[in-house]
């Protein structure tokens, strides 16, 4: 069964569409990078699929349902998340969040959850962390705690919203690390600006900008290729399949070198 099925999906807030014509599939174990520019529709595209907006037309579902009726499944982790890090609350407690609707925090965590979201905090590397203030982290860090707050629900699909903005160049690298690595039992989703570090992790990314681009990039050997010595990053085919004639940031005055397939 398809992980989300978009069918000629319009939406709009108030007049103004928003997404027009949409047409999406993705598969169990699929790593689709959604990228597109400022405004161009992507959290909505994502909201979309969390069953927080409702389609004006077209359809969408979530293992063939709803995506509301889905939610179990789906472990979300929304852009710039708000952690009070002035706030004296602990990583644990920040993963014990992800069991929401099994048991009112009013009445404490059982030792089942504290267990899976130790066994969700081990999966992110964190575990050693458990009992440190959510403030004291690095923003890498804070990020791993909230994709195990989202891996508590032991979710079949992961969405996360701009997961590294804000993160420095080396805790980027090791968050996508860390969802390969999670694309190995989970499918996940991704809304990113940065196209040449999202789409190496990836093999299926959608252009969204209003309308949809769709493309399966899952054979890298072919679809990208880096410059010279320095691996420069060139999207010339994305970028011709946008309709732009070259990449202006390469020229083409280096060999080429096929970037291989991770
Ligand atoms: N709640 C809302 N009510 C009305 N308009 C909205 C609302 N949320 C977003 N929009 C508008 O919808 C459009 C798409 O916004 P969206 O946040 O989905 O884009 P985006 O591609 O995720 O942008 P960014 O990369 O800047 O996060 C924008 O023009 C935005 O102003």
């Amino acid at each position: 069964m398809t992980a989300v099925e978009i069918k000629d999906l319009t939406f709009a807030y108030e007049k103004d569409i928003i997404l027009e014509n949409i047409n999406l599939t993705v598969e169990p174990l699929d790593f689709l990078a959604i990228i597109g520019p400022n405004g161009g529709g992507k959290s909505t595209l994502l909201k979309l699929m969390l069953g927080l907006l409702k389609p004006k037309s077209g359809s969408i579902c979530v293992f063939g349902d709803a995506p509301s009726k889905q939610l179990s499944r789906i472990g979300y982790v929304p852009q710039n998340t708000n952690v009070n890090t002035d706030f004296p609350i602990k990583v644990i407690e920040v993963v014990l969040m992800g069991h929401v609707g099994e048991k009112r925090p009013l009445f404490g965590y059982g030792k089942d959850e504290t267990a899976c979201a130790m066994g969700a905090l081990s999966q992110v590397g964190m575990q050693d962390f458990a009992q440190s203030k959510i403030g004291d982290l690095s923003g890498g860090q804070r990020q791993r705690v909230m994709i195990a707050r989202a891996l508590c629900a032991h979710p079949k699909i992961l969405m996360l919203d701009e997961p590294t903005s804000s993160i420095d160049i080396k805790g980027q690298k090791e968050i996508y690390e860390l969802l390969r690595e999670l694309n190995k039992s989970i499918t996940v989703i991704v809304v990113s600006h940065d196209i040449s570090v999202i789409l190496e992790y990836a093999n299926k990314a959608a252009h969204i900008n209003k309308r949809l681009a769709y493309h399966d990039i899952s054979n890298k050997k072919e679809t990208f290729h880096t410059h010279g010595q320095e691996d420069h990053f060139c999207e010339i085919e994305l970028l011709q399949l946008l309709g732009a004639e070259s990449c202006d940031t390469c020229g083409h005055e280096s060999s080429t070198v096929w970037r291989e397939k991770k």
